[in-house]
């Protein structure tokens, strides 16, 4: 089935989630951890936190997608990371980076760099990480919290990043954009107070890696799908009334949860250009 880039193709995508209930593999940072499971959770998804060497690849062997999160980096976690992309990529399984924090330290980079070598599906990131894993000019990052505005500099470093590793690279911000390195497509769904509620980013990520099995050789519109779906649902969190980031957060799961096709197809911003 052909996904649109648009509300329509937000409801289709939410809408096989639901049904489908992708395995999601996550091998993630701690801090994200109950978030991002809630967040696929409510996405009708099925989450499950694995990172160990000793079960990677074999859990690969079972999910629908694999999420790589470098936010808390050590040492022995990058082998685990690396199996688990070499696993899905030899399966035919799409897997997702999140660069969590690139640029902010050389051993961040280079793993990046190196992850980035093994294929991924789909790459999302803030504007500060995208740009620093391009080798971008960009300002300094601010360990997890992006410096730089999704803007022009952020989507040619995106282009750039997609044509050399043929992915599709997403910058979230204010405006999230997509790209497979040609095409751009653009999701104006979201509020400010989200960068106040840690790991939103990464369950963003999460919920690309829940959309992105559901349609086969469609990564750039599931990415905008999913980028609408979770920014629309903190709209309307924050129209009910959510007085700061505790009760943004609550709200934000309860409409993932609940959001109707209605509401979908009203509220959904996804344009191409
Ligand atoms: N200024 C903004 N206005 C509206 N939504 C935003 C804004 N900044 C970020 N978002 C949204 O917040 C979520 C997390 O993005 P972001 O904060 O850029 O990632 P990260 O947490 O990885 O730094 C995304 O859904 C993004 O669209
Ligand atoms: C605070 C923090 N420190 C290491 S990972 C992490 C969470 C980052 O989450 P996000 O990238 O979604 O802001
Ligand atoms: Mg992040």
């Amino acid at each position: 089935m052909q996904l649109e880039a648009s509300a329509a193709g937000c409801w289709a995508a939410l809408q096989a989630c639901r049904e489908r209930s992708p395995l999601v593999q996550c091998t993630t940072n701690f801090v994200s951890m109950d978030i991002m499971a809630n967040t696929l959770l409510a996405a009708g998804a099925s989450p499950a936190m694995a990172h160990s060497i000793g079960e990677v690849e074999d859990f690969v062997g079972i999910a629908s997608a694999l999420l790589v999160n470098v936010g808390t980096l050590s040492d022995d976690w990058v082998g685990g990371m690396r199996l688990g992309a070499q696993a899905a990529v030899a399966g035919g399984k799409p897997w997702v980076l999140d660069p969590v924090g690139c640029g902010a330290t050389l051993y961040r980079s280079e793993v990046c760099a190196g992850l980035l070598r093994l294929k991924p599906t789909i790459v999302r990131g803030n504007a500060s990480e995208i740009l620093a894993l391009a080798g971008a000019a960009g300002g300094p990052t601010k360990g997890v919290d992006s410096t730089a505005a999704a803007d022009d500099d952020a989507l040619h470093a995106a282009q750039a990043l997609a044509r050399q590793h043929g992915c599709v690279v997403a910058v979230s911000g204010a405006e999230d954009l997509v790209t497979d390195g040609s095409r751009v497509l653009r999701v104006a769904n979201g509020v400010p107070l989200l960068q106040q509620i840690t790991a939103t980013g990464c369950s963003v990520t999460a919920l690309v890696a829940a959309f992105v099995c559901l349609f086969p050789g469609q990564p750039l519109e599931e990415n905008a799908a999913a980028l609408s779906y979770f920014g629309l649902a903190a709209e309307l969190a924050a129209a009910d009334g959510a007085k700061g980031p505790g009760s943004l957060r609550v709200g934000l799961l309860d409409h993932l949860w609940t959001l109707s096709q209605e509401q979908v197809l009203a509220g959904s911003k996804i344009r191409e250009g």
